[in-house]
């Protein structure tokens, strides 16, 4: 069942628009006119040419030695067409695309955009990159997720009402006017189908209105008809805005192959055809390589050029196929039409006034709010783990009370509170993976940095680890009964919230090192373990040797938080001593002693937990929080994937 989300939130996201919406876009009436429009047409750019593009890299296979994965491969595309780039697998496909997008540098050749050689900023202005893989949110509908890609991308002298119409129009261009509503889709709660997931992705790059767009196989994983489908809408956009559009694809149908304009294919990095995809079957015609009947043209030109799976005289084919190439008269041709482009320096706009850190932490944590409401596993499978685990504490350590007996039960429970629901953290490890493969796809998009992402990713944590802390501890501390006293139970509330915050910044600094799952659970897992043996409890202080004491304690978070909480039990309540045939039995000697009561500071004086020192526990915990933010900052600066 697909669900319809009505935008509660819409006024959250762009409140001035929702209003004019309600009342001016709602019906089929107007999705009929404005599909079809134009929505930025090209006026700059009148062509995209490489010429002579090679690229060179030292053999990983062969000692270094160096290979050409690209051979002096040239091509040109104009307004209003759609190439694609063909080959077999390792073909250099990506690697073309990635030099023409300017995210490689060629070692030899050139790309010209109006005849001219570009500044990167300008490419990167006029062009935009879509992924192989989708990394959408599945938590937010279609709408918003428009709605915040441009909130993120377009600069600020573009009004609202702007903004609204092209996210509108772009909606309406790629036939999703009836999934304007409903979810992307999370594993646990359906959402658009494959191909309408690929056309909300190529939309999201197509909102600052690029007059490139270059595609990294944007039909795999998806079947001939959503394929079709997907190509159809983006040639159709292409069309009717003077777009060029670039786009790796491995093996269209007969029918997406129609829709493309020109075809480059490739083979072991060099060109085996470039041309028109109409002028296919008569070229291979013409080298004794007809395409068989009822043969769909891209099989046969991946059959003529594969040599890894092809029969035994595939190289032989393949030699024939390139030679044919380069002795035609195709290569000389396609030089003089890229020779004879006038250079033309392109003329855009400098996009010197993108959203600031402040606007574009404001956007990220709004979409991040909706994102938790929604997001079952993410979220509140989280919370009802940690109110499972506050039952079970409050059950196992039902009602003590404040007798000796019960001294040793109360430590227990503090550490294993302290200790275990940081340990817990590990939970979040997949949920801010997921997050971080949304940044580095939209860094890469040039959106926002590390910096937006990171004070997000904390201001967006804090409410929700209160929450827990503050649930978690309103079922377990009373049902335990650790010390009855408002002013205590807050401050307990304080240590956890603390533990909870620090342990979280240790996922995001050890989830930032090693972006993979297993990987990053396992570190985390076994840092929490760590922290867990060397903070002084399970092995007290003066036993514990040197290298552990002196590396590894003092920077040990869950420590201060469960001295900060024993300090807090302790500090202020006594205890019980045990009376046997009239005689008072005390374990811990204290003032009390002849009242056959132990003062709770006699435990903390055993820990050598001496109260008054809380404060600056706080401060230590409220470091080490910040030096693993840090940390993870500049991890996430430093790496780009
Ligand atoms: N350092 C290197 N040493 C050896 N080979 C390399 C090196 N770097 C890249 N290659 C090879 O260059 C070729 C081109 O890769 P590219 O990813 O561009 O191909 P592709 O056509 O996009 O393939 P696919 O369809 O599988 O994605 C591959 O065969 C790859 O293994």
């Amino acid at each position: 069942m697909r669900e319809s989300y009505r935008s509660d939130i819409e006024m959250l996201i762009m409140p001035d628009d929702a209003a004019k919406r309600d009342s001016a876009v709602a019906g089929d009436d107007v999705e009929k006119q404005t599909s079809g429009q134009s929505l930025f047409l090209n006026h700059d750019v009148n062509s995209l040419a490489w010429q002579d593009v090679t690229i060179t890299v030292k053999n990983r296979a062969d000692e270094g030695r160096p290979l050409d994965i690209l051979v002096a491969s040239s091509g040109i595309v104009r307004p209003g067409q759609m190439m694609a780039l063909m080959g077999p697998s390792g073909s250099g496909k990506t690697t073309l695309l990635n030099t023409l997008a300017q995210r490689q540098a060629p070692t030899r050749g050139k790309v010209l955009i109006n005849g001219a050689e570009c500044p990167l900023t300008t490419h990167r202005a006029v062009s935009s990159f879509v992924e192989q893989e989708d990394t959408l949110i599945g938590s937010l509908t279609v709408e918003e997720t428009l709605k915040f890609a441009a909130k993120l991308s377009l600069p600020s002298t573009v009004s609202k009402t702007e903004a609204y119409s092209r996210v509108s129009s772009l909606i309406d261009a790629f036939g999703l006017s009836n999934q304007r509503r409903t979810l992307i889709g999370t594993p646990i709660q359906k959402g658009i189908s494959g191909g309408q997931k690929r056309r909300v992705s190529v939309a999201t790059q197509l909102i600052t209105g690029p007059r490139v767009l270059y595609l990294d196989e944007p039909t795999s994983g998806l079947d001939s008809t959503a394929s079709f489908e997907v190509m159809s809408f983006i040639r159709n956009i292409a069309k009717q805005n003077n777009l060029i559009v670039i786009a790796s694809i491995h093996q269209p149908s007969t029918k997406t192959l129609e829709l493309f304009s020109k075809v480059t294919l490739l083979s072991k990095g060099e060109t085996c055809f470039y041309g028109a995809v109409s002028e296919i079957d008569q070229y291979f015609r013409g080298l004794g390589m007809e395409i068989p009947h009822l043969t769909n043209p891209s099989e046969h030109m991946l059959d003529l050029t594969n040599v890894d799976f092809g029969p035994q005289d595939a190289q032989t084919r393949l030699d024939i196929v390139l030679e044919g190439w380069k002795n035609s008269e195709r290569p000389h041709d396609l030089e003089n039409e890229i020779r004879s482009l006038s250079s033309q320096q392109v003329e855009v706009a400098p996009l010197t006034t993108r959203p600031s850190i402040f606007s574009q932490v404001v956007t990220l944590v709004r979409r991040a709010f909706i994102k938790s409401y929604r997001d079952l596993v993410c979220y509140w499978v989280r919370v009802a783990m940690y109110m499972g685990l506050a039952i079970m504490m409050g059950t196992v350590w039902l009602r003590l009370s404040p007798t000796q007996d019960h001294i040793q039960p109360f430590i227990n429970a503090i550490f294993f509170g302290s200790a275990f629901l940081s340990f817990m953290a590990v939970a979040y490890v997949p949920a801010f993976l997921e997050d971080r493969a949304v940044f580095v796809k939209e860094r890469a998009n040039g959106l926002y940095g590390p910096t937006a992402f990171l004070v997000t990713n904390f201001l967006v944590g804090l409410p929700f680890l209160f929450l827990i802390a503050f649930l978690f501890s309103i079922v377990s501390y009373w049902l335990i009964n650790l010390r009855p006293d408002g002013g205590a139970f807050f401050t307990w509330i304080m240590w956890l919230f603390l533990d909870l915050i620090a342990a979280e910044s240790l996922v995001v600094l050890v989830s930032s090192i090693f972006p993979n799952f297993v990987v990053a659970l396992a570190l985390v897992a076994f840092a929490n373990g760590l922290w867990m043996s060397v903070g002084g409890f399970l092995v007290a202080m003066p036993v514990l040797n040197v290298f552990w004491k002196y590396v590894f304690h003092y920077i040990d978070y869950q420590a201060y938080v469960f001295q900060g909480m024993m300090v807090n039990e302790f500090k202020d309540r006594n205890y019980d001593c045990e009376v046997q045939d009239g005689n008072c039995f005390c374990m811990y000697q204290s003032a009390l002693q002849d009242q056959c009561k132990i003062e709770g500071r006699a435990v903390l004086d055993a820990y050598d937990y001496a109260p008054g020192r809380e404060g600056k526990w706080v401060g230590i915990l409220i470091v080490i929080i910040v030096v693993y933010r840090l940390l993870g900052w500049v991890v996430t600066y430093l790496k780009k994937t």
